[in-house]
């Protein structure tokens, strides 16, 4: 599930997203720090001794014996290590006023970025680069990396994954541009079905001024690695 909520509330939500209403407001000479939005993920949904039962009756139909020692923690493991893969960790996303008006492009790249594809629920792996123009605001620079782990923690597919993140930002910092690149190995595509081995996927999305102008595109897709 999406998460939006007020960004001077503090309070967390499970609205879906997108929430443009949810921006920053705008600095005023006397006017307090906003609170942070703090991002929280719904794990209510999570009921553990139940995955734990499902993933004993899955091992069994594929004819694995879970009674001997070794395996049987088994389908316990199971259940944490999925129940961990989609459990992104809260965060606080602390934005800052854009006292200097800086103005150019504010790039996190090779943030990793590990999540589950939605068809096969095998992982897939590799790196995001998230970049913004700013407005009013800039963003704490760990956040860039906590929102791609808060959608990457979910069953997932990369083009959605690239999307969230962008329009997620786009609604919350309103900054002047947002661009997203993931490049990722899919094990569903590698280790199994056609075995493409080493073979990798590359998602973008751009927003704002990043897809509207073309020396902006340039520049973001160069700086990412993608454009010469
Ligand atoms: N577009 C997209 N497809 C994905 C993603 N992750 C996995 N897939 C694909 O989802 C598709 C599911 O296709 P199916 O034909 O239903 O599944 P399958 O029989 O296991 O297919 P193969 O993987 O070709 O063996 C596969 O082509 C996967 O490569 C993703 O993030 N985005
Ligand atoms: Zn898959």
């Amino acid at each position: 599930m999406d998460l939006a909520g007020s960004i001077n509330s503090h309070a967390s939500s499970t609205a879906d997203l997108p929430a443009p209403s949810a921006s920053i407001p705008r600095p005023q000479a006397s006017a307090p720090a906003p609170s942070p939005l703090r991002v929280v993920h719904d794990t209510d949904g999570i009921d553990l001794a139940e995955a734990e039962r499902a993933a004993a009756r899955f091992l069994a139909a594929l004819g694995i014996d879970t009674s001997t020692e070794s395996l049987r923690g088994t389908p316990g493991r199971m259940a944490r290590a999925y129940a961990e893969l989609f459990s992104p960790r809260p965060f606080d996303l602390t934005t800052f006023p854009n006292d200097e008006g800086y103005d150019e492009l504010v790039l996190a790249r090779s943030i990793p970025v590990r999540s589950v594809c939605e068809h096969h629920l095998l992982p897939f792996t590799g790196t995001a680069h998230v970049g913004y123009l700013p407005g009013h605001r800039i963003l704490g620079l760990s956040k860039l990396a906590r929102v791609v782990e808060h959608f990457a923690c979910r069953p997932q597919v990369q083009e959605r994954l690239t999307k969230q993140v962008a329009d997620w930002l786009q609604a919350h910092l309103e900054p002047k541009g947002v661009g997203v690149v993931i490049e990722a190995e899919h094990s569903c595509m590698t280790l199994r079905g056609v075995q493409a081995t080493g073979s990798s996927t590359l998602t973008s999305t751009l927003l704002g001024t990043l897809r509207h102008d073309a020396r902006s595109r340039a520049e973001f897709l160069s700086l990412t690695g993608l454009h010469s």
